[in-house]
């Protein structure tokens, strides 16, 4: 598991463990870790040019001890002073005192063999200064290291205003922050590697699960089980104008881990075909026949409102998807009030605007993508429910305030039908009697590496290649 904590924790915990240790002591930690990450990525340390980006703060300060460990190496390392009057003094004199200089060329950005991004760290807020907005676009010949946080992503939310510099590496102190795990944010902090240096971190309101954790959520039949005793997942989805939703979601229902799918709806025929394998109900959820979760909304149509009122009425889980959601965002969060059962929202950020809107927040999609934790966690608050917000990074937040994000997925996964193969598959896990949180970060999990699996080294995919591809993908996890 991969755990992140806002600024606000870690600057406690981080004075707490300064208070117990001698001054300077918990810089030269985090300095230590990052020239070592510096050290792995040169070639040779040895006559390298390294080039720090140094800011007002003790995010300077690290980049600047750091660079001085690497001239005690035989670097060449030179400081480009963002606000010299304000430079991290004792981080200056170290580097000085081993043999680097301070330079205000420039040219030297692109001329060096490493930068240390060491602008501004947890204490940053907003894009890039002018000062230092410029470097965000120019040409680099070796990689950038970016101290603790990208330069100009927010660290707690992974949002991105203005200019941010891009880093190849991000090499972070004590925990993981949010906006490195979350896009915008995460797209911009590259390869992240954790230096741990002692903190004493309360529970991590963001946390991202390893194929580790997702192996051990997964479920494993038992000698005595049968299909029932493996949960049967409902599937109400598709119509006579959308008959492929249907397909595609039970073609995710029947690779999650349920032993069986029980479908209803307008494409039963074409269910039938695909699928023979599909339980058929001529009835709606209400009289369908038991089952241990509803799938409800891909491709649903006309039909969507009055499927998902029949879910809802259930006791069992609900996942809504797709038109169901559109439906939820029309009637508003009192249609889940005093639900027996949890209730799991998978919208993408079109959807989620529009959820957004049914509780009186007024946006769009564009701004749902670039500030994802809050939409998830604010839609998760009003409606009630777990949300599983799709998208460069999926975040699943609970209503209880847990946040989880996945970054498995790769672009190929945007292809018409992916979001249908997820239902299904959710919502089969789901069946298995795994929480919505776990079921939701699980599937997000296996959709991505089944995507990745599916484009292989790059290319085109379709949903039905992501459904084909979740065996493998569930495989390589238990494998
Ligand atoms: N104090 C310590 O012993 C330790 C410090 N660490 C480092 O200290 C950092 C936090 O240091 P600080 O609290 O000094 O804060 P920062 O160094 O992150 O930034 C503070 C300074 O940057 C300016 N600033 C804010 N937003 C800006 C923007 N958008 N563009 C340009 N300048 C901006 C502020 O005016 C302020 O002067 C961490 O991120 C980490 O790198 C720790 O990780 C390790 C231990
Ligand atoms: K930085």
């Amino acid at each position: 598991m991969r755990y992140a904590h806002h600024v606000d924790q870690v600057r406690t915990a981080e004075a707490a463990l300064m208070a117990a240790l001698p001054e300077g002591a918990l810089m030269q930690r985090a300095a230590a870790g990052l020239a070592a990450t510096c050290a792995g990525l040169l070639p040779r340390v040895y006559g390298s040019r390294v080039l720090v980006l140094a800011g007002s703060g003790d995010n300077g300060g690290d980049a600047l001890y750091a660079a001085a460990r690497l001239a005690r190496r035989g670097a060449h390392a030179e400081a480009l002073l963002l606000d010299p009057a304000k430079a991290h003094a004792e981080g200056l004199a170290a580097l000085r005192a081993a043999g680097g200089r301070v330079t205000d060329d420039a040219g030297a950005f692109g001329r060096a063999d490493l930068v240390l991004d060491g602008i501004v760290g947890i204490g940053g807020r907003g894009p890039l200064r002018p000062a230092a907005a410029p470097f965000a676009a120019m040409a680099r010949r070796g990689p950038v290291v970016a101290v603790d946080v990208p330069s100009g992503v927010d660290p707690d939310t992974g949002e991105v205003t203005g200019p941010a510099l891009r880093a190849d590496v991000t090499v972070c102190f004590g925990t993981h922050k949010p906006g490195l795990l979350v896009d915008p944010g995460a797209g911009y902090a590259g390869v992240v590697h954790l230096v741990k240096i002692g903190l004493d971190l309360p529970p991590a309101p963001v946390e991202a699960l390893q194929g580790a954790d997702v192996a051990a959520l997964l479920p494993v039949p038992g000698t005595e089980s049968d299909k029932y005793r493996r949960g049967v997942v409902g599937v109400a989805a598709g119509s006579t104008r959308y008959p492929g939703a249907a397909l595609l979601a039970v073609a995710g229902a029947l690779r999650g881990g349920a032993g069986a799918v029980r479908y209803t709806g307008h494409a039963a025929e074409e269910v039938v075909r695909r699928h023979p394998e599909t339980l058929i109900s001529d009835a709606g959820p209400a009289r369908a026949g038991r089952v241990q979760a509803w799938v409800v909304g891909p491709g649903g149509g006309d039909g969507a409102e009055h499927a998902l009122r029949e879910a809802l009425d259930t006791e069992v889980p609900v996942l809504a998807d797709a038109d169901a959601l559109t439906e939820l965002a029309r009637l508003g969060p009192d249609l889940l009030a005093g639900r027996p059962a949890p209730t799991l929202l998978t919208p993408h950020a079109g959807e989620a605007a529009r959820l957004l809107a049914g509780v009186g927040e007024h946006t769009d999609a564009e701004t749902v993508a670039a500030r994802r934790l809050w939409a998830a966690r604010l839609i998760a608050a009003r409606y009630g429910a777990t949300v599983l917000l799709k998208g460069s990074t999926t975040v699943v937040a609970d209503p209880e305030g847990t946040v989880r994000v996945n970054a498995t997925g790769t672009g190929w996964l945007g292809t018409a039908g992916s979001g249908d193969v997820l239902s299904g598959l959710a919502g089969s896990l789901l069946a298995t009697g795994l929480t919505p949180l776990d079921a939701a970060s699980a599937a997000a999990h296996l959709h991505g590496l089944a995507g990745r699996h599916a484009a292989g080294p790059g290319a085109p995919i379709t949903a039905l290649d992501i459904a084909d591809a979740l065996r493998p993908a569930w495989q390589s996890l238990t494998g």
